[in-house]
């Protein structure tokens, strides 16, 4: 059975003006996008830069208004007006939201001021682990070393529901498994749904249970990653495709052509045709070749 959803968003329109260009047009950024993050599982949205990923979270979380549309987080409907994120919900958005001369001192004391279940020790230790100096001010820390701070302020915050804008972006190689591994012991110790953005789908596969692929402001393909795996087949075919079998998101490779099929439309499939299990990245460039009608079936 599909958990309820944590965050639930329905036709979700969000219109922007181009920045520094006060008389242009707004311009359409989130056209119709639905999706929901099952709680107590992760969910990974992903896409094309620009597809419109962090105006999705910044919408739902309330920092840019939606055209129309509807969001709900952890059962609160929000917006138009300005209703507070419920409690229990933390934010590493992909830039530090606080002044560059704070050091992780001055986070602690805005977060134990406005969130109950803050851990000031939680955030030192987490700090400490990745050789953050907590005297260091913002703005002369390198920007991992800016997101480790954003993520520990978040993990410190004991959330239900933890919402990450692109947090591997600036992480290295190591920093990066260990987030990945920190996220997981979060889930599984605590419960906490995670809902993040990324471009790097390396090792994710046994992350992520629910996939979201936005291209141009829309969502392209959503589901339980398990069941999209399912669902779905990779089809390698040596040569060309056959006349009247089209493959989603079809690409050439050397003499091989690689595409999507629904794996109900399998048997049709010439007798060359190797059959595998899609990963998550198959299953998302499939979507965003497929998506952007570049599916390259006659080179
Ligand atoms: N404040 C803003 N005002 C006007 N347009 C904006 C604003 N923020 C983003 N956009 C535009 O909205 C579109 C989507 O941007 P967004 O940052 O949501 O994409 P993204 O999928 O997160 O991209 P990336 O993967 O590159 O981070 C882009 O064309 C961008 O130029």
């Amino acid at each position: 059975m599909t958990p309820a959803p944590a965050i639930a968003v329905r036709d979700l329109q969000v219109r922007l003006r181009p920045p520094r260009r006060p008389g242009a047009a707004p311009a359409a950024i989130l056209r119709g996008l639905s999706f929901t993050a099952p709680a107590g599982q992760v969910t990974a949205i992903v896409g094309a830069n620009g597809a419109g990923k962090t105006t999705a979270l910044r919408t739902i979380i309330g920092a840019v208004p939606a055209a129309a549309g509807s969001i709900e987080v952890m059962g609160r409907v929000m917006g138009p007006a300005d209703v507070p994120l419920p409690e229990g919900v933390a934010v590493v958005a992909d830039a530090s939201p606080y002044p560059d001369h704070w050091t992780a001192h001055d986070v602690a004391r805005l977060h134990q001021a406005c969130v109950p279940r803050f851990s000031v020790r939680r955030l030192g230790a987490e700090l400490r682990a990745h050789e953050v100096d907590l005297d260091t001010r913002i703005r002369d820390l390198s920007r991992g070393q800016v997101t480790q701070l954003l993520v520990a302020a978040a993990l410190a915050s004991a959330p239900q529901l933890l919402i990450l804008d692109e947090p591997l972006a600036r992480l290295d190689p190591l920093a990066r498994e260990e987030l990945v591994d920190r996220l997981r012991t979060q889930l599984a110790t605590e419960d906490t749904t995670i809902v993040l953005t990324t471009h790097d789908l390396d090792g994710m596969d046994r992350f992520v249970d629910h996939l979201v692929v936005i291209a141009g402001g829309r969502c392209v393909l959503e589901g339980a990653v398990e069941d999209l795996r399912d669902e779905l087949v990779l089809v390698e075919l040596p040569g060309l495709l056959p006349s009247g079998l089209a493959l989603q998101g079809a690409e050439r490779i050397g003499d091989l052509t690689r595409g999507l099929l629904p794996a109900d439309d399998a048997a049709g499939l010439p007798p060359a045709a190797r059959l595998l299990r899609p990963g998550l990245t198959d299953l998302v460039t499939g979507a965003l070749r497929h998506a952007r009608g570049t599916d390259r079936t006659d080179r």
